[in-house]
């Protein structure tokens, strides 16, 4: 993939590209508010013309796979396309399929999605450590190996999260506070930043957790599920300036015209400038 680490690479995009992360999700109800037919054809026009419009300029795109994978094999050959494409115009791809598994199957998600010869090898995937966080020790390892980044569900944007990330440990911190702690582990040392992130939902409300994990920041529910900036500015603090806010129904329903989705993410990048300043 890359001599360069992951952590360096985000590092650099968040600096010379902006804060802003378009999800590429093509739910059914978009392609038909765009006009196109909910099969194969509609997703590769819908994901192409959206690669098409922010991935000159955005930072990071976020493909979620469930939305390509619906329609099969050949859904999966659109997004290795999304993938490809995406790199190729400048944007890091952060693919969300927020895997986890027993260890020795976590070995093949990371062959699938980390090694460069998958051709659905991406910059960086999500991961869930929710069989316990050292069984995503081979995807840590083999992205350590090529240069890749994980992004580890943290405290999720959904209302559901908190049954399971707010428990109690044995040790009286949260569930999601020893994600948290561990990533920092993973990260120790890093410059300029860790290639282990977390997924911090930008819907969170009050929180107490810490966020130097000296890594990323990827925090979705921004936009559609009702983040602003200012959220971001209140739940992330003074570890703001990692944060990858990212947004993919507030974009994507400005389609199919890609102009408007070009200017969407200047405006994001902006308006997060402004905000986590
Ligand atoms: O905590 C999480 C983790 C991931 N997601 C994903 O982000 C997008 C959100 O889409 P919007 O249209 O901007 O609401 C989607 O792919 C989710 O699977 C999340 O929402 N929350």
């Amino acid at each position: 993939m890359t001599s360069e680490t992951f952590g360096a690479r985000v590092h650099h995009a968040l600096a010379t590209r902006g804060q802003f992360c378009v999800g590429i999700d093509p739910h059914a109800g978009l392609l038909a508010q765009w006009g196109l037919p909910d099969d194969v054809s509609g997703l590769e026009r819908f994901a192409m013309t959206v690669v098409e419009a922010v991935a000159p300029s955005a930072s990071v795109v976020k493909p979620q796979s469930a939305f390509y994978e619906r329609f099969g094999s050949r859904g999966v050959a659109v997004l290795e396309r999304v993938i490809a494409e995406s790199r190729a115009a400048g944007a890091l791809v952060l693919l969300d399929v927020k895997r986890g598994d027993i260890g020795s199957t976590t070995q093949a998600y990371a062959d699938a999605y980390l090694d460069p010869a998958s051709p659905l090898a991406a910059d960086a995937i999500t991961a869930s450590p929710y069989l316990g966080f050292g069984s995503l020790d081979p995807m840590v390892d083999t992205a350590r190996r090529h240069g890749a980044g994980v992004f580890v569900l943290a405290l999720t944007s959904n209302k559901e999260g908190p049954e399971v990330q707010h428990a109690r440990a044995d040790d009286g911190g949260t569930v999601a506070g020893g994600v948290l702690r561990r990533l920092g582990e993973l990260n120790a040392g890093a410059e300029p930043l860790g290639s282990f992130g977390a997924v911090v939902g930008a819907t969170i409300g009050e929180t107490d957790e810490s966020f130097a994990i000296n890594g990323p920041l990827l925090a979705p529910g921004f936009g559609a599920q009702g983040g602003t900036p200012a959220d971001l500015r209140r739940i992330f603090g003074s570890a703001a300036g990692a944060v990858l806010a990212s947004s993919s129904r507030e974009v994507l329903r400005l389609g199919p015209e890609p102009q408007a989705m070009t200017d969407a993410v200047r405006r994001g990048n902006d308006e997060l400038a402004e905000a986590l300043a």
